[in-house]
């Protein structure tokens, strides 16, 4: 059996008398899109975050190829290959896109911010080739603050790609986006984790972002996993319907897309 990317058993956290993550086990694979679902408090932010060290977990284990994860620090945890992206798009604006992955490849290297002017010119080649990975070569002189949201957020992959991550977490990618360049986010994402066979654990509450782009979704309701597996396998589990809708409504396959994404949207706040 080959080892798992990432391997999560009996995960627990509880923040005073409330159990955030209730024992969770799930494992990710190299070349795996992964959805982490629920509705609002979840748990879905606490293991997030406990996965990359920001929180302690109370329980349970996290490896990484096999390294425990559990009581290393943030930085250490990503010096292992464990990457994040987050909600609102975090580049410094006033740096150019190719000067914000320059930046990134010079934190991965762990120099000081004072070499910043040497290491500048020797790095550029490669945050070009890393921006060029996601589309934004061409643009890679253009200041952050003026690019698109779709642009930045390209950017900030780029960014997460200096690092070369084995597993990428992505703290609801497409949010703020318009249903176009949700796709072409996406589709470049999962075109990423298949040509540098890493691993994407994402939350999402678009769930036609989900339903299209997720090789595998677990589904979180008051810190259990209630359900786990292919999206049209999830999307018929009475269990989720019942979590998200009550009983007797269902995810419908058929209705208009952005209608559908709102209502979803609705259901999942
Ligand atoms: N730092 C904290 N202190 C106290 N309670 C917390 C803390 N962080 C989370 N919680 C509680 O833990 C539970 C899970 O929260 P969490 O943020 O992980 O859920 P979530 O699924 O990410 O929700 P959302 O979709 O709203 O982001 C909630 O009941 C929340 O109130």
């Amino acid at each position: 059996m080959t080892t798992k990317l990432l391997t999560v058993t009996g995960l627990g956290k509880s923040f005073g008398g409330v159990r955030a993550v209730d024992g969770i086990d799930f494992e990710l694979a190299r070349g795996e899109l992964l959805a982490l679902i629920g509705p609002n408090g979840a748990g879905k932010s606490t293991t997030f975050n406990m996965v990359n060290g920001q929180l302690r977990a109370d329980s349970g284990s996290i490896r990484l190829e096999g390294t425990e994860l559990i009581g290393m620090r943030p930085r250490e945890i990503w010096r292992l290959g464990v990457g994040r992206t987050f909600q609102i798009a975090e580049t410094f604006s006033s740096l150019t896109a190719v000067e914000n992955v320059q930046m990134a490849l010079l934190s991965a290297d762990a120099r000081l911010w004072s070499m910043w002017t040497r290491a500048a010119r020797h790095r550029r080649a490669e945050a070009v080739e890393l921006l060029d990975q996601v589309g934004m070569a061409a643009q890679a002189d253009r200041p952050c603050s003026v690019l698109a949201y779709g642009d930045v957020k390209r950017v900030e992959l780029a960014i997460a790609m200096a690092n070369s991550p084995k597993l990428l977490l992505m703290d609801e990618p497409t949010a703020g986006m318009a249903p176009k360049e949700r796709n072409e986010l996406m589709a470049l994402t999962k075109r990423l984790v298949v040509e540098r066979n890493m691993a994407v654990l994402f939350t999402e509450h678009s769930m036609d972002v989900v339903f299209a782009y997720a090789d595998r979704m677990i589904v979180l309701a008051r810190g259990r996993l209630i359900a786990e597996g292919r999206p049209a396998e999830i999307r018929d589990d009475p269990k989720v319907q019942e979590v998200y809708f009550g009983s007797g409504k269902t995810f419908e396959k058929k209705r208009a897309g952005a209608q559908r994404a709102a209502d979803l949207g609705e259901a999942l706040q």
